[in-house]
């Protein structure tokens, strides 16, 4: 039993980031899968546009759908004010665990909340197991038949108001039609893309950035 990509990847922020230097953990990362071996991070070209939202949107409270190792945790955690909050989710034991230490050794632990479950599960307990009134910012980038149904339930449980933002990722690749459809058909969101790759490749691939009016 060989060691999985997940803790690969952990294996060399440990051995090559500096600790507590959360830029270095995150381009360690992206050293890694541009030269070893690909993995499912939004990576540094599609990081950059979501620095860039993260930079303007400045969210107190921000939601993350999938964490995997939590690379995109740590570059978003690492542009957010210290009371600000970022709550990510994340529903594979394993991967949690590996997130955890990659967390833990870019020093940004403080500003996350790491939740272990599935989001159907966690988003209708937002508001009163961590007292969320709605989203700020909202990063979609967990499996893709989920963006519509869980933008759909947060609606529902009342975690969204006027201005707040949806970035999805993976809307061309591996693609999200129905969530595509949704937002930019719906008179209740305002959808603008930014094209880009597939983390590490040629491939093209975008964020969509959706603003709930309300
Ligand atoms: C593409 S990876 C996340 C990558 C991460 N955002 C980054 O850029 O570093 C997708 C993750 O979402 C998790 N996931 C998929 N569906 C989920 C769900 N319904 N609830 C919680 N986690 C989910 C998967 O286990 C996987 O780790
Ligand atoms: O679905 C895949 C996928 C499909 C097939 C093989 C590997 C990954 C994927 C690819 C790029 C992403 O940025 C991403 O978020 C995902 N994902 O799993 O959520
Ligand atoms: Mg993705």
């Amino acid at each position: 039993t060989g060691s999985t990509r997940p803790e690969r990847i952990l294996a060399a922020v440990q051995r090559k980031a500096t600790k507590g230097d959360a830029r270095s953990v995150v381009n360690t990362i992206d050293q890694y899968c541009r030269y070893q071996e690909w993995a499912m991070n939004v990576g540094d070209e599609k990081g950059a546009i979501l620095d860039s939202i993260v930079c303007e949107v400045k969210p107190s409270v921000m939601l993350e759908l999938g964490t995997y190792c939590g690379y995109s945790t740590v570059r978003i955690a690492s542009m957010l004010p210290p009371n600000a909050r970022l709550l990510t989710l994340e529903f594979n034991p394993a991967y949690a665990a590996v997130a955890r230490q990659v967390i833990a050794w870019a020093g940004v632990e403080d500003k996350v909340v790491l939740i272990e479950g599935p989001s159907g599960d966690w988003i209708p307990k937002m508001k009163e197991e961590f007292g969320v009134t709605s989203f700020d910012l909202v990063f979609l980038d967990h499996w893709k038949d989920r963006y519509l149904p869980d933008t759909k339930l947060m609606e529902e449980c009342g975690l969204l108001r006027t201005g707040s933002i949806l970035l999805a990722d993976n809307v061309i690749c591996p693609g999200t039609p129905e969530y595509l459809e949704y937002v930019r058909g719906s008179p209740r969101y305002e959808s603008k893309y930014f094209r880009s790759h597939l983390e590490y490749t040629r491939v093209e691939d975008g964020l969509e950035k959706s603003v709930f009016l309300g």
